[in-house]
């Protein structure tokens, strides 16, 4: 296997790679960019027009979509897994990765879209260093932009596998990429309804590419992943990536059994007196009765639930103040496809 497959192994050693180009023998070709990050290009014949941006340990403790991309990039490497499109690995945050931990100082996911320019420390720096290797890996004019930012959450969910679709004011969602999560595996996907900080977000806002946030289970550390099934996500990969993808019913205007699901509210911690009022283990798309109080803050703000079908995800009451402490999503009326 060429050295730079092992880009895991790298990354956890927090080594630079003395070669950082390497060929395989059918002429693919990886090239080490930085810390944590790899692009991959396929011989120009072979290459069909896909620029398909994979990134995992955006949080460091979301182990299991970290070695997903790992054995993606060492079947790459043995010639196994032969691309016809552009690739640009990257795991987000190698200190967070390496401590098994979300973050070391705040979390990468809330710095993009230039507000790392607004903060400090290395997370910010990196926040920065991401948002430029994915502009130039997506400078390349008349090409097809995909970006999965892969991750799990911290706790169970009721839906285990659902995506995150960004949002940007007057473009209409992509039937077709929703038609291709659906046969990843994904079940649900929350249609974000403001633009927002996440990696995701920016690449979709600011690269034109069709981006998305996958949550793929629970966050466990390496090793322990067996409960988490990514075997639907990645024969899917397998096919995109070597351009040999099955048809996905898009045509007709098919998106499966997807649930789609919209962004009723989001909870914001403003204080340290933010009180969440639900069990400490309660799973993502919970269903909430109208009335039930579900958060109070200071200077008694009170979140009741008002819309009628809501579902609580991400309820985590210790993120810092100012930042979202859960969102409350509807089934969506209008999605708004084309
Ligand atoms: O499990 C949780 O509470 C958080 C899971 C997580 O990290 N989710 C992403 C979603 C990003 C998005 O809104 O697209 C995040 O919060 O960064
Ligand atoms: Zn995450």
């Amino acid at each position: 296997m060429l050295a730079l497959g092992k880009l895991l192994e790298l990354t956890l050693a927090g080594h630079e790679p003395a070669a950082k180009l390497q060929l395989t023998p059918e002429g693919t070709r990886l090239r080490w960019l930085a810390e944590g990050a790899l692009e991959v290009t396929p011989p120009a014949a072979g290459d069909n027009g896909l620029d398909l941006l994979l990134s995992a340990g955006i949080h460091g403790n979301e182990t299991a979509p970290i070695e997903l991309l790992d054995r993606l990039l060492h079947g790459i490497a043995r010639g196994e897994l032969k691309p016809r499109v552009r690739m640009l690995f990257l795991l987000g945050n190698p200190p967070a990765i390496r401590q098994g931990e979300r973050y070391v100082e705040q979390d990468i996911n809330r710095l993009f879209n230039g507000r790392h320019e607004m903060s400090t420390g290395f997370e910010a720096l990196r926040a920065c260093e991401l948002e430029h290797l994915a502009a130039t890996f997506f400078s390349q004019p008349g090409r097809t932009r995909l970006h999965y930012d892969l991750h799990t959450a911290i706790r169970g969910s009721k839906i285990e596998q659902f995506a995150l679709y960004p949002f940007q004011e007057g473009r209409p969602r992509s039937r077709r990429e929703l038609a291709r999560l659906s046969a990843a595996g994904v079940e649900a996907v929350l249609l974000h309804n403001k633009s927002s900080v996440t990696f995701s977000a920016y690449t979709y806002s600011q690269l034109a590419a069709e981006s998305f946030t996958l949550e793929l289970g629970k966050a466990r550390p390496f090793g322990e992943n067996q409960q988490v099934n990514l075997d639907c996500l990645e024969a899917r990969l397998h096919a995109i990536i070597e351009g040999r993808e099955p048809e996905t019913g898009a045509q007709d205007g098919g998106i499966g059994d997807l649930q789609l699901f919209a962004v009723a509210r989001e909870i914001i911690k403003h204080s340290d007196g933010f009180r969440l009022h639900l069990p400490a283990d309660v799973e993502n798309f919970s269903e909430l009765p109208v009335g039930y109080l579900l958060a109070e803050d200071l200077s008694d703000t009170r979140w009741v639930v008002e819309e009628q079908g809501a579902r609580i995800i991400f309820p985590n009451p210790r993120v810092k103040n100012g930042l979202r402490a859960g969102i409350l999503v509807v089934p969506a009326a209008d999605a708004h496809l084309a």
